[in-house]
């Protein structure tokens, strides 16, 4: 390149008969080369930035999904702990697909990744950009939303649950039915690993939603 740029210059300097000294032309496409060599280098520093930040953006997505996964959830706890942001009240929501088995067995396993899918995009479209969503588990995800009531969080997932209930999965004209039960619980910032522990009594009410006959709420 600096080579090329030097007989440009030559070229030039002939054609335009500047007369420059040789030294001083030495000196000049030594400098191109290092002006070259600097370009490639930002080039090459800022396609390294580019693939580093879409490995972190990988890192902290579900690949099936395209949301988020436990490791997006553990930053975004972490600091959500350490802002001093007059902070709302703050729900972990899980969400579970009944008898998820049956789907697979039945319909084979990429109908059941269709389904987890069909799932993670009605979850995006009726929660808030400010919510996180997450594939906690298998057939499992996790939404936390914060709300200064809970009679709130409880209509979002009402809602969540009966479009979902609503929504059949079609494939190849075959209707899948499907339903989800949901388990509620109010995060404690004050406690001992408050995410934690959060995530335990919404796993309890989770189960209590399942044990009481599925596709239903239940707020820990
Ligand atoms: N298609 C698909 N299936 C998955 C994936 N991850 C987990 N599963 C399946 O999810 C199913 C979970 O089954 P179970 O834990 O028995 O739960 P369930 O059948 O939903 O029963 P309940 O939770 O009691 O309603 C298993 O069959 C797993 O193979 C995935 O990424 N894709």
């Amino acid at each position: 390149m600096a080579g090329l740029l030097l007989s440009l210059l030559s070229a030039s300097t002939s054609v335009f008969n500047w007369g420059m000294n040789p030294l001083l032309l030495t000196q000049m496409a030594s400098l191109l080369e290092s002006f070259t060599l600097l370009l490639a280098l930002s080039e090459k520093v800022r396609i390294l930035q580019y693939r580093y930040e879409q490995a972190e953006r990988e890192s902290q997505h579900d690949a099936l999904t395209g949301i988020g996964n436990r490791r997006l959830l553990e930053r975004w706890f972490k600091r959500w702990s350490n802002s001093d942001d007059s902070r709302q009240r703050l729900w972990v929501i899980l969400i579970d697909i009944d008898n998820f088995k049956e789907v697979n067995d039945i319909h084979g396993h990429r109908a059941g990744d269709q389904v987890l899918q069909q799932l993670a995009d009605m979850m995006t479209q009726l929660s808030r950009p400010q919510d996180i969503l997450v594939r906690y588990g298998g057939e499992e995800f996790l939404l936390l939303a914060e709300s200064p009531e809970p009679k709130y969080v409880v209509a979002l997932a009402e809602r969540l649950r009966q479009r979902f209930a609503r929504t059949p999965h079609t494939l190849n004209d075959i209707q899948i039915p499907h339903t989800i039960s949901l388990g509620i619980s109010e995060l404690q910032p004050d406690e001992d690993k408050p995410l934690e522990q959060a995530l335990m009594r919404a796993d309890k009410a989770l189960y209590q939603a399942k044990d009481a006959g599925k596709n239903r709420v239940v707020m820990n």
